[in-house]
């Protein structure tokens, strides 16, 4: 173990590996600085997709299991697995809090309504979970069933909504009941940045039947000027031209994505506006709403990891990040703890926010940067934690150039903290959460069309060492439950005793 050193962890979010292509934005970039680290420094390929981090096999990593799992040094069982588990081994059948639910509305005559996103992205949502819950409400008997779909085009390809609304409508008709009600594109449904206009549109289609009315739910695909993503809020109406999906006194609400960061603000809406109407709220997986929403299955711990290691030795850490990505290097990178920690400064750095992010890839990050630099020249502070952005949120645009230029912005970024940390006697740890801007195109079998996903590629760990300090080339395959124990060793700490991961220098 390493005398102890200060230093930077700097996750350079959606930064994952893979050889020149036409699909690789990230090679195509003038980075200048990054390829000299990688060429000069110990480095290693990290897994971050996958079992290796607490996903199904093969399953693309993202942002909240990429923190936790970095956070925590140890691979956490994800809602979408245990989701899965619950599912797979028959006990979503006899889940005590959906049959509870279910029962009550056969005996009394309401209606089901299932909202979530419609693909199988396995970020937010798997649209599988929804063919399950149709299954079990017609084991049930119950009346009647409402879909909400929210269309997709962001974790997986655009214009692929089309598939899986029909996908959707398949699963109905083989569970015999249900109807799809609604149809919205996740930017609407999903927002995330507190624009409750966005999110009340969605709500009123819900509860008043407010909105683009049409005959058939295909027809709302062609309502949208951008993609997937931005389908306006159409209600499907039935032969007396009424809307099929309004919530009515004494239906229950069941929210299908398992993933809880995009969905809570419209959960939450929701719960308000039906409020004293006997409604019924249950999430697939647990959220962080405000509203008490039961879940059918409950997260798991992801605590005892770096956060609870630095505050019991006394650690002080200052923790930077855009809005976008605040909540990964507090929040998740925490374990899912909200607690305030006494050793923690938290900056959250806002700025421009731009509608497209093409427009603008270098987002806030000159913010971002001046706000390490100024962490790293304190004495008190031997850990600064920051977040990147522009990677991962200009690649999910599908936008190869703008995404090629947030590397390039990304990379002057690199150098001015590295410059910094030379100069404050400072090791950076660079790592990826999980790819995204090194595979912008679709498989070719698939077409190669524009793709803004996440990825399964393993992503780069890189040491760049503080002046003067020593350290080996890591061996052997690596995740990123390495990485906090490889803070910790570099910070002169032993891993704590839950960490099962490493540390790689
Ligand atoms: O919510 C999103 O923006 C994407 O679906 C997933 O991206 P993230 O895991 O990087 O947040
Ligand atoms: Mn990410
Ligand atoms: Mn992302």
């Amino acid at each position: 173990m390493n005398a102890g050193t200060p230093g930077i962890l700097l996750v350079l979010d959606g930064w994952g590996h893979a050889g020149p292509s036409e699909a690789n934005a990230l090679t195509a970039a003038a980075t200048p600085y990054l390829d000299g680290l990688l060429a000069d420094c110990p480095a290693v390929l990290a897994e971050a997709s996958g079992t290796a981090v607490g996903l199904l096999p093969g399953t693309v990593g993202n942002s909240e299991i990429g923190h936790m799992v970095i956070g925590a040094g140890r691979p956490v069982p994800y809602d979408s697995v245990l989701v899965q588990e619950e599912i797979s081994s028959g006990r979503m059948r006899s889940n005590a809090t959906l049959v509870e639910v279910l029962n009550r509305l056969s005996a009394a005559g309401g209606t089901l309504h299932l909202v979530g996103l419609c693909s199988d992205g396995m970020i937010h949502a798997d649209v599988q979970h929804l063919r399950e819950l149709l299954r079990i409400a017609a084991r049930f008997s119950v009346p009647a069933v409402r879909v909400h779909a929210i269309t997709d085009g962001r974790d997986v390809a655009d214009h692929t909504a089309a598939a899986y609304l029909g996908l959707v409508e398949g699963f109905v008709a083989e569970a015999g009941v249900g109807q799809v009600a609604t149809v919205v594109g996740r930017g609407y449904a999903l927002d995330k940045s507190g624009d409750l206009e966005l999110t009340e549109k969605v709500s009123l289609a819900l509860v008043d039947g407010k909105g683009e009315a049409i005959g058939e739910p295909q027809e709302a695909l062609e309502l949208t000027r951008r993609g997937d993503e931005w389908v306006p809020p159409c209600v499907v109406t039935g032969a007396d031209g009424r809307p099929l999906g309004p919530v009515r006194d004494g239906d229950a609400v069941l929210f299908t994505n398992f993933r809880s960061d995009r969905i809570q603000q419209l959960a939450d809406d929701l719960y308000r506006r039906l409020a004293g109407r006997g409604v019924t709220f249950l999430s697939l997986a647990q959220y962080d709403t405000e509203a008490a929403i039961p879940p059918l299955v409950h997260r798991s711990d992801a605590g005892g990891g770096l956060a609870a290691e630095l505050a019991a030795h006394g650690v002080r850490s200052v923790r930077i990040a855009e809005a976008e990505k605040f909540e990964h290097v507090t929040y998740y990178l925490n374990g899912r703890d909200a607690a305030v920690v006494p050793v923690e400064e938290h900056v959250r750095v806002t700025g421009d926010v731009a509608p497209d992010y093409t427009a603008r890839p270098e987002m806030n990050l000159d913010r971002v940067t001046e706000a390490v630099v100024s962490a790293a020249g304190r004495d008190d502070v031997p850990l600064v934690v920051a977040n990147l952005a522009n990677i991962d949120v200009v690649g999910h645009t599908g936008h190869f150039d703008a995404t090629r230029r947030a590397a390039e912005h990304t990379d002057r970024a690199v150098e001015a903290v590295c410059h910094a940390a030379r100069a404050t006697g400072r090791w950076v740890l660079l790592v990826g959460d999980h790819g995204n801007a090194e595979k912008m195109l679709t498989d070719a079998s698939a077409g190669a069309r524009p793709y803004g996903g996440h990825t399964t590629n393993p992503v780069p760990a890189v040491l760049v060492p503080a002046p003067g300090q020593q350290v080996a080339a890591p061996a052997g395959p690596a995740t990123l439950a390495d990485i906090a124990p490889s803070v910790l060793a570099l910070l002169g700490l032993a891993p704590a005793p839950r960490m099962t991961g490493r540390p790689l220098w």
